[in-house]
């Protein structure tokens, strides 16, 4: 590409992100060269690389593909130090994912045992709803960056649902908010793998110095030192020095501190002393919420892209494991759809997503919707399968019958078997009897969706 075309090229960004992001950040960036598919650009601080690569990198990706440039990925690099140092890299086949070199106060940048941040996962990015609003709203006063309240904060949740996001998302902001601080992200395997190398190369005192002139230390999935004791022990000490020179620390785990296994108890009584909140499974509306999210961020990639309506809300419905496999869904569905040059409608997403959807059906049980329409209804489980004929019993019966018909691939004489061995010509007339009243009872049709959507979450 020559300067020319990168001139058009910078005309055509300044139309799609306005004068004043223009100004900021795109007119600074000089465009070096494209070699091997990565197109490399200088600018003038490591800030502003990565603050380009986090929020246009894909854009700028988008335009230099449309204006037939083969290019994968970004190169940004710092102008003083050209051939030195890389500060960020976008590409399209991988995810984004940027080195993001702290800058010390110290001096002591190369050294500082930081993990690569991934660009997308800023607060920007994060949807909050109900499951992880706490986390969310913890997650934004430490990256606040003022004075710590509590310490450490302890993120813990199942798989994919948005801790490392969340951990990343707090040095991102912090690294734009001050600067000055030594923020150093690891996961705890790299903490490991840290203080074994240290002790091989008989470095010791220098792991035990760096790691205690951070300012704030996050460290992912810890439940992974669980077991490895001399790690637990370097563990304890960083952790201690760090609390006593009041500096954050951010953990993350798959379950609560008083739950991880082989951990010893001084550390887990440690990691319950700040702020413990968990993340909880996602709901549908923070499923459909992430979704519509990605869309809005995928329509840059694949513009022009139909998406029909109710497809995502199938998908938030249908796919209720965690959010990468949600994401992962999407992310073929955009690609499938892009290639073959169709839209996406439901045919298409049921069709390139059989494998995902069959994987993540939730078999529901019999017993559960008894179990869950006798709470709701207030009746004792002995009446739900019991003899008694009275309405108060009578009707949650045949709303537990007409869920186990719609939520259960069992047969009418199996489910009449279940409710105290009923006939299947008594399950048939329950089931008949709900339908009919759900068209115009609207109680019913209310209690039938409020149950669905909880035997579903
Ligand atoms: N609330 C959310 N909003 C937007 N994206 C989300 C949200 N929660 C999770 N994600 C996305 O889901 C994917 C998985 O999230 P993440 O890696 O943070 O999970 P995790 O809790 O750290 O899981 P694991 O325990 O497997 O490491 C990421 O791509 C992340 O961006």
């Amino acid at each position: 590409m020559t300067q020319e075309q990168w001139g058009q090229l910078k005309n055509s960004l300044l139309g799609t992100v306005g004068q004043n992001n223009y100004k900021n950040w795109i007119e600074p960036l000089e465009f070096d060269e494209i070699t091997e598919g990565v197109a490399t650009f200088t600018v003038p601080t490591t800030f502003l690389g990565n603050y380009v690569s986090r929020n246009f990198g894909d854009l700028i990706l988008h335009h230099l593909s449309q204006s037939g440039q083969p290019v994968r990925r970004l190169n940004f690099r710092v102008a003083a130090n050209v051939a030195a140092r890389p500060v960020a890299e976008v590409t399209l086949e991988k995810p984004a994912v940027t080195s993001a070199p702290v800058q010390s106060a110290r001096g002591g940048e190369e050294q500082l045992p930081n993990a690569p941040l991934d660009a997308r996962f800023t607060f920007d990015t994060f949807v909050v709803g109900k499951p992880n609003e706490l986390a969310h709203a913890a997650a934004r006063r430490v990256a606040e960056g003022g004075p710590v309240t509590f310490n450490p904060l302890f993120l813990y949740g199942g798989v994919g649902l948005g801790k490392t996001h969340l951990m990343h998302a707090i040095a991102w902001e912090l690294q734009q908010q001050r600067p000055d601080l030594n923020v150093v992200y690891l996961s705890a395997e790299q903490f490991m793998y840290r203080f074994v190398q240290a002790l091989r190369d008989r470095k010791m005192m220098d792991f035990k110095q760096l790691f205690r002139s951070v300012d704030v230390l996050m460290v992912d999935d810890v439940q992974f030192i669980a077991g490895k004791d001399s790690t637990q022990e370097e563990f304890f000490h960083t952790f201690n020095a760090l609390v006593d020179q009041n500096k954050q620390i951010i953990i993350s785990a798959d379950r609560a501190p008083g739950e991880i296994k082989d951990l010893e108890d001084r550390i887990k009584s440690r990691l319950q002393c700040g702020l413990v909140v968990d993340l909880h499974p996602t709901d549908y509306e923070l499923r459909l919420g992430i979704l519509q999210s990605k869309v809005e961020q995928y329509r840059l990639q694949y513009p022009g892209l139909e998406i029909e309506s109710g497809v995502l809300e199938f998908l938030a419905h249908r796919i209720s494991t965690n959010v990468r496999v949600l994401e992962g869904a999407l992310t073929r569905l955009f690609a499938f759809a892009s290639l073959v040059g169709r839209p996406i409608t439901m045919a298409l997403t049921q069709d390139c997503l059989a494998d995902v959807l069959r994987a993540s059906e939730r078999k529901i049980t019999v017993e559960e919707i008894q179990r869950k329409v006798s709470e709701h209804y207030n009746i004792r489980m002995s009446d739900m399968i019991g003899p008694k004929r009275v309405r108060t019993y009578a009707r949650p019966r045949q709303v537990a019958m007409y869920l186990c018909k719609q939520l259960t691939s069992r047969s009418l004489p199996e489910i009449g078997r279940r409710f105290g061995g009923r006939d299947h010509t008594t399950v048939m007339h329950g089931v008949k009897r709900i339908e009919e009243l759900r068209a115009k009872d609207g109680q019913i049709a209310e209690d039938l969706e409020l149950l669905r959507r909880a035997l579903e979450a």
